[in-house]
């Protein structure tokens, strides 16, 4: 058994880790750390987690509660980890991070696009990219982890094996990526009001969004040279979901044959990641609380275009599920352990 505990535990993805790591059978959770809550039952924040979460949120002391744990799951929005992230690696301890400040190699790219200051500098270079199943040796030696974005982790995971083989055209690649409202966080604001998000649909932050740099970072490192993506993301009325329709002109005359061999060549084995057949298209509610990512793909032979769909739920394979899948890497534990149920339908 190891000891975790979570900072930022009552956020949407503090409590999709609660519920993940509960029922995981080789964690004790030390505390829920909670500003707002302390003092309170978990189980009373989060009522769907009654009988499941015996235990009381704590505010956290940085100096003496992280002495007991053998790895920290931070949960906080971005800016606000680094401190925390600091003290457990001078601890010599683990540590994934579910913000984005430790995803960008490049300081000043961060504090640009985020417009913070880092505090914990010395802490980047040693901070692996968590996307599970594409690094998972520099993951199961890592001490800090930079647990990837939401739409990043569903744009990424499709994109990043045609551009290592050289599949696709790098000029020409266009993102149209929709979000469920939790993707927003749990503190009200003008995008998760109700009457603003149900039955409304819209674009947002468009070429200017902050999972920009973090996707163009590592599909950089994918195809070998520096690429720009054309990105769109909006907000639907869902509670969950990210689905992600990525198109990519097929100048280089590539087949439905060749791309569905480097699919297989890299997740064929993979658990987490479904394959869909051909003429079968990837939706929300199909990987709806799981944390697979479902993937396929059309060649449109009359526009000459390649069209590939991905689907996720933001809070599970785009955080707190993919944060535990690092875990299990980590520590050497199964995979799937913790992960193994299946989405809900309908
Ligand atoms: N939502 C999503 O789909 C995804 C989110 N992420 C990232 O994960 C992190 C958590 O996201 P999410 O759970 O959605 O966020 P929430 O806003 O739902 O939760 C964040 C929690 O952090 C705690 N907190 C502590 N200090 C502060 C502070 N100064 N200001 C605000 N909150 C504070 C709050 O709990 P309390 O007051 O009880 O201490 C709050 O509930 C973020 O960095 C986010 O960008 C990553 C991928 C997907
Ligand atoms: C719907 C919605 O608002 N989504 C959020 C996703 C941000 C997020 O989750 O941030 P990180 O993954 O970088 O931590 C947004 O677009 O800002």
């Amino acid at each position: 058994m190891i000891k975790v505990g979570i900072i930022g535990s009552t956020g949407y993805v503090g409590a999709e880790l609660t519920r993940l790591l509960s029922h995981h059978s080789e964690v004790e959770i030390m505390f829920l750390d909670s500003r707002s809550y302390a003092s309170m039952e978990y189980s009373r924040v989060y009522p769907s987690l009654r009988g499941s979460v015996e235990k009381e949120c704590t505010s956290i002391n940085l100096d003496e509660d992280l002495e007991n744990i053998d790895v920290l799951f931070c949960a906080l929005p971005h800016g606000l980890s680094q401190a925390a992230v600091k003290k457990i690696v001078e601890k010599g301890k683990k540590v994934i991070d579910l913000s984005a400040d430790f995803r960008l190699k490049d300081v000043d790219v961060y504090e640009s696009w985020y417009g913070v200051k880092h505090e914990a500098r010395d802490q980047l270079s040693g901070a692996v990219y968590g996307l599970s199943e594409i690094y998972p040796e520099e993951i199961a030696k890592a001490q800090l982890i930079a647990n990837p974005g939401c739409y990043p982790t569903s744009i990424l995971l499709p994109l990043y094996p045609l551009l290592k083989e050289d599949v696709i055209d790098t000029d020409s690649i266009i993102i149209d990526a929709k979000s469920g409202v939790s993707g927003a966080g749990r503190a009200p604001s003008d995008t998760n009001l109700y009457p603003q998000c149900n039955e409304n649909i819209k674009a947002y932050s468009i070429g200017s969004h902050r999972h920009t740099p973090e996707i163009e970072q590592e599909l950089t490192i994918a195809a070998g040279k520096e690429l720009k993506i054309q990105f769109t993301p909006h907000l639907t009325p869902m509670t969950r979901g990210i689905l992600s329709v990525i198109y990519i002109s097929n100048k280089k005359g590539t087949t439905y044959q060749q791309m569905k061999d480097v699919y297989e060549k890299y997740y064929g084995d993979q658990k987490f990641i479904r394959l869909l057949e051909e003429n079968e298209y990837p939706q929300t509610k199909a990987v709806y609380a799981s944390n697979y990512c479902d993937i396929s793909f059309k060649i449109d032979d009359r526009t000459q275009n390649i069209i590939i769909v991905s689907a996720i739920d933001n809070l599970v394979k785009g955080a707190a599920g993919q944060a535990v899948q690092n875990m299990n890497l980590m520590f050497g534990f199964n995979t799937d352990e913790g992960l193994q149920h299946a989405p809900i339908w309908p």
